[in-house]
């Protein structure tokens, strides 16, 4: 971190320690320092807060009075404008909360905001921000509509919003598309529930920390808040406005030593809904997920959702997947007596066992074939990305050796002219850039191993059977 970020940091938390925000129960000088602190993880999500002495499974760890939440009403309060023009447009409530914010970081050093402002973060690598070779980077066809997707839901999302902001004389730069991902991608990024507001709100300090996937225990717990709320809306699920409090208050999820990250659940999704969403990739994620297709009569045969049948992070065919295949195999006739049998998650037959480990099999060569890369070639790509390149000429020449889709990406960057020589640096754009392909190659080598660790999985028990 550079001295001016370092001031700028200081200053921040000295704001928010007159706001109330606070790690202690005891009146204390800081609002961090007794329970948590800001520290560096470049494995885990950069900037995070650890612990800063040993803290328990269910300790209240941080409070963020409601006063210091930064949401569309706050905004909206201390800028009658803002607040006129809002209300004569029929703006969805994250679109209210996106022209909300550029409206404040705007205002720059006059914001009453602009010490928390400082520290969000100057761009994102959701997907929505990915340019057309990054989208194609994804390499399967489920991947690439969800990036387009997302592009085009933004695209589309601002377009309707550009009434209001050119009523609020917004500059240029804060009307444009890339503002417009950044401040929709701090929300969907950045956010916590709250009951009043379904963008979520802005919670200074709790949105330090880091991700981790929740365990099986907050799964269960978490299903049934949901259920209870009647929406998929928990995002940041350790943390929780209490009235009782009117605050924010965050629970530590498990014990932790002096030093260990601190990690929140912000919810469960697979890697490719991170992406999505938060703009990172887990290397362990307990929730990802791999499709392969299947029989077209499979949905007639069982009554399970069709995203509960995947093969899982360690290349297992999912309950419903292993059960919805087992009564398919099944010959006809058959089907309605041994269906108590399949659908209890039991083997019907060695025969029928067989049938399904090979349709497996079968199918995940089928979603292999249609990566353009090998899982080596995956490998081999991240680690070029490992070596620090100095200059544009350096990127240029390692990547020249190695596959055609690295030729697009220098194509694509401009990178491929002979002009580019000597000691040109890599300029942020390209760096930028290379980020979001990693993330691509990440995601898709991840998808890719799951298949594989399935052929792996299937093949073991055929042979145990047969
Ligand atoms: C709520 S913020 C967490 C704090 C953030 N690191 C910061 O410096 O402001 C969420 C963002 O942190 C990053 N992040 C959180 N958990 C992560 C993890 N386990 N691995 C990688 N990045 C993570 C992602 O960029 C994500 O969009």
């Amino acid at each position: 971190m550079d001295e001016e970020e370092a001031t700028k940091l200081e200053t921040f938390l000295k704001w928010a320690t007159t706001l109330g925000i606070s790690d202690s129960t005891l009146n204390s000088q800081s609002c961090l320092g007794h329970t948590l602190s800001i520290s560096y993880f470049p494995n885990a999500g950069g900037r995070g807060l650890s612990a800063a002495r040993d803290v328990n499974k269910g300790e209240l760890i941080l409070k963020v009075p409601k006063s210091a939440l930064m949401t569309s009403q706050s905004l909206m309060s201390n800028d009658h404008t803002l607040s006129v023009s809002l209300s004569k447009m029929c703006l969805s409530s994250t679109q209210i909360l996106t022209v909300a914010l550029l409206n404040e970081v705007a205002k720059g050093k006059r914001s009453w905001w602009y010490p928390y402002l400082t520290q969000f973060p100057t761009n994102y690598d959701v997907l929505a921000s990915f340019d057309e070779f990054e989208i194609q980077a994804l390499q399967l066809d489920d991947a690439i509509w969800a990036a387009e997707k997302a592009s085009e839901k933004a695209k589309m999302e601002w377009e309707s919003a550009k009434t209001v902001m050119e009523e609020l004389m917004f500059k240029p730069h804060y009307m444009s598309f890339k503002a417009w991902i950044w401040a929709s991608a701090s929300i969907s990024s950045r956010t916590m529930h709250i009951p009043w507001d379904a963008a979520g709100c802005f919670c200074p300090v709790g949105d330090f920390f880091n991700y981790a996937a929740p365990d099986e225990e907050q799964v269960l717990s978490e299903d049934s808040t949901n259920a209870d709320m009647g929406a998929k809306s928990l995002r940041l699920t350790d943390g929780v406005f209490e009235e009782k409090y009117d605050a924010y208050c965050f629970y530590a999820r498990r014990d932790y030593k002096k030093g260990e990250q601190v990690l929140l659940s912000y919810g469960t999704y697979t890697n490719l809904e991170l992406l999505e969403h938060y703009g990172f990739i887990l290397n362990e994620n307990p929730n990802d997920k791999a499709y392969v297709p299947l029989p077209s009569d499979i949905h007639s045969l069982c009554s399970w959702p069709a995203d509960s049948l995947y093969i899982d992070q360690i290349g297992k065919p999912s309950f419903a997947l292993l059960a919805a295949m087992r009564l398919w195999a099944t010959p006809t006739h058959l089907q309605k007596s041994v269906r108590h049998v399949a659908c209890s998650g039991s083997i019907v037959s060695n025969a029928n066992e067989i049938i399904v480990m090979q349709w497996l099999i079968k199918e995940c060569y089928s979603v292999l074939k249609i990566f353009t890369t090998s899982i080596e070639e995956d490998d081999s790509l991240l680690s070029v990305f490992d070596k620090q390149f100095e200059s544009a000429t350096e990127l240029k020449n390692a990547l020249l050796e190695l596959t055609g889709e690295s030729c697009a990406f220098l194509k694509a960057n401009g990178l491929l002219s002979d002009k580019i020589s000597g000691n040109i640096a890599l300029t942020r754009k390209v760096t930028r850039s290379m980020d979001k392909w990693k993330l691509a190659i990440g995601w898709r080598l991840k998808y890719k191993e799951m298949l594989h660790d399935c052929i792996s999985h299937c093949t073991r028990v055929i042979n145990d059977l047969s």
